[in-house]
């Protein structure tokens, strides 16, 4: 059967042109001595401003090697990032330095090392505001503002040894949003804590991004954490491999939650273990347009490309 395409457009838009974070075949390779570790392996992903976005893998996959490319805090050995107009590859050290400050938020799985020991949460909240520059005044309305957002505000006064693993945390975002970035990235911020604090501190990173509109991307091993955004993304082998979209309950309809694989730039599509084990896929696959999907075959399967 001869299908009648329609004509590829003649100038396609730039990959991600119009969203807020894009990794366009990212690769990263760590080299350590003489072993050399691929960690991302042409990743490509975008966020759109406004998202709030779960990032899930195995142990090794590449989240935390992805965040801190994000983040600024390591740079990319090939393939492209940008995060709201800047290019991560090719930033100078000022650049560097004010988007590292302004542009991205960051926290860590460990609370101790987003917090300052001697210092009160009022006062490490401060601290960004005042590298930056910002008036007294500004900064104090800021830090009060940001604290009782995050359901914090009693604990202003507090050091970290005074306070819960989940107010350490909740504090910990306030610290990471304090100069109003556009971003905020969180390595398994829950990671450390029991379900219930973890869903508390889960409830502010969506407070975040619905109040402030900060576009937020969390890694997470939690799968009820991952339920509760509307999309997720898995990571395998340092590529993007698979999407769960959810769409909220509404008083019409009730919440779906559809599994996509993810097809990268080149048109590769990653089969599902299972599924090459069920039809005993191996190397080789017979492929079939039809009006609207493709077919794909096992290639002893004697079935014509009509069958
Ligand atoms: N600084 C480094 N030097 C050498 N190899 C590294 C380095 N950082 C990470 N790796 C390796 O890169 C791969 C990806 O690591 P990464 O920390 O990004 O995975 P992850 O998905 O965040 O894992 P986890 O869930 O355990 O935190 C792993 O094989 C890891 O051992």
């Amino acid at each position: 059967m001869v299908l009648n395409l329609p004509a590829p457009p003649r100038h396609s838009p730039e990959f991600g042109h119009d969203a807020l974070v894009v990794c366009d075949n990212l690769v990263r390779i760590y080299q350590s001595e003489a072993v050399e570790v691929q960690a991302l392996q042409g990743l490509d992903l975008l966020v759109q401003e406004g998202e709030m976005i779960a990032l899930v893998g195995a142990s090794g996959s590449g989240k935390s090697t992805l965040l801190k490319v994000l983040a600024g805090v390591d740079s990319p050995t090939a393939g492209g990032a940008r995060v709201a107009g800047h290019d991560l590859v090719d930033m100078s050290r000022r650049e560097r330095v004010h988007y590292r400050r302004h542009v991205v938020g960051f926290v860590r799985q460990q609370t101790a090392r987003n917090l300052v020991p001697y210092l009160s949460s009022r006062q490490t909240v401060d601290l960004p505001l005042t590298i930056a520059g910002t008036p007294r005044a500004e900064r104090r309305a800021r830090t009060a503002e940001l604290l009782e957002l995050l359901g914090v505000g009693h604990c202003a006064d507090r050091r970290p040894a005074e306070m819960s693993g989940g107010e350490q945390q909740r504090v910990s975002i306030a610290v990471a949003l304090a100069n109003g970035p556009r971003v905020l990235l969180a390595d398994e911020p829950t990671g450390e804590l029991d379900s219930e604090t973890a869903a508390e501190v889960f409830g502010a990173l969506r407070t975040v991004n619905r109040e402030l509109g900060a576009t937020v991307v969390v890694v997470t091993h939690d799968a009820e954490v991952s339920g509760q955004v509307a999309r997720t993304v898995a990571i395998r082998d340092g590529r993007t491999s698979s999407e769960v979209l959810r769409s909220d309950e509404t008083a019409d309809a009730p919440g779906r939650s559809e599994e996509f694989a993810v097809m990268d730039r080149a048109g590769r599509v990653q089969l599902p273990r299972e599924y090459r084990e069920a039809l005993d896929l191996t190397s080789r696959v017979r492929l079939a347009l039809a009006e609207d999907h493709i077919r794909i075959r096992s290639d002893r399967s004697d079935h014509g490309e009509d069958a």
